[in-house]
């Protein structure tokens, strides 16, 4: 049987190189609700196809939509570990975040996609489960701070806890979609679940990692935090 899966280069190129310039592009206006955290993806960018498969899949016949897809805007997080420490040509690539909402616009789930390069090593050739564990929390942040904006509150919560399970290893050089949505609500607390998805050699997805988290809405904003 023909192997359906993508072939690795078409899969990072677009994605792993650093050097763009959101400034100087002109770049499709962001909705209010994700605009502080991200940039629009530029028009000639195209969304990586891991990504779409794990849309298709986890919403089968629900049309992908450009216009929901953004990344980490650099210029209000210059300083982010994952957007910056952490990136380089064999680190991690550029991140794709695809947000879904409902008739209501409150934001249901997050699906966040990564280029991942050899020096994210922990077993030789596998990802270092830290990594993993730093991309979900990343996306549950994402999905927990977004959904609280689209809902009016405040959009700003911080992990309390964040459980992860390997389930299988994560290939390197490789890429991968973390899938973060709702749990349960109580309160100032929100608890949230996801997995990080790889792609098999058979061309299907299977969760690498799964993970649940408790993220506590700020009483008084990131500003409250002390050092
Ligand atoms: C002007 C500036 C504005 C800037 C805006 C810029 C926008 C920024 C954009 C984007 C940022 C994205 C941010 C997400 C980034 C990704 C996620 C991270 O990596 S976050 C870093 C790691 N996490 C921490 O450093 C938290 C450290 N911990 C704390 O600060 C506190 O412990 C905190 C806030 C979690 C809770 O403290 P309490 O004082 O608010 O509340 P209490 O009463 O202690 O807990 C509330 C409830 O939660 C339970 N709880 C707390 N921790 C728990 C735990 N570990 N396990 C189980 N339950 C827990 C408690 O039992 C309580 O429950 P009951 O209300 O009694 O039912």
């Amino acid at each position: 049987m023909r192997c359906a899966c993508l072939p690795l280069e078409s899969l990072l190129a677009p994605w792993m190189s650093l050097r763009r310039t959101e400034e100087a592009e002109s770049l499709p206006e962001v909705p209010e609700v994700y605009r502080a955290r991200y940039s629009a993806l530029p028009a000639a960018q195209p969304l990586p196809p891991l990504l779409v498969l794990a849309l298709s899949q986890a919403s089968p016949g629900v049309p992908v939509r450009r216009e929901q897809a953004f990344r980490r805007s650099r210029t209000n997080f210059p300083n982010h570990f994952l957007h910056s420490a952490s990136q380089g040509q064999d680190a991690l690539g550029e991140a794709v975040y695809y947000f879904e909402a409902d008739g209501e616009g409150v934001v249901q789930r997050v699906f966040v996609f990564w280029p991942l390069g050899v020096l994210l090593e922990g077993p030789p050739n596998f990802c270092h489960g830290g990594c993993g564990a730093s991309l979900l929390d990343d996306a549950f942040g994402a999905f927990t701070n977004t959904r609280l904006r689209s809902m009016g509150l405040s959009g700003q919560a911080v992990t309390a806890y964040l459980h992860v399970d390997y389930k299988a290893p994560t290939p390197l050089p490789g890429a991968a979609v973390c899938a973060a949505t709702l749990d349960r609500v109580e309160g100032r607390k929100v608890f949230v679940r996801g997995e990080l998805l790889v792609q098999k050699p058979d061309g299907t997805l299977q969760a690498s990692m799964e993970a649940n988290a408790l993220f506590v809405e700020l009483k008084e904003g990131f500003a409250s935090m002390k050092k």
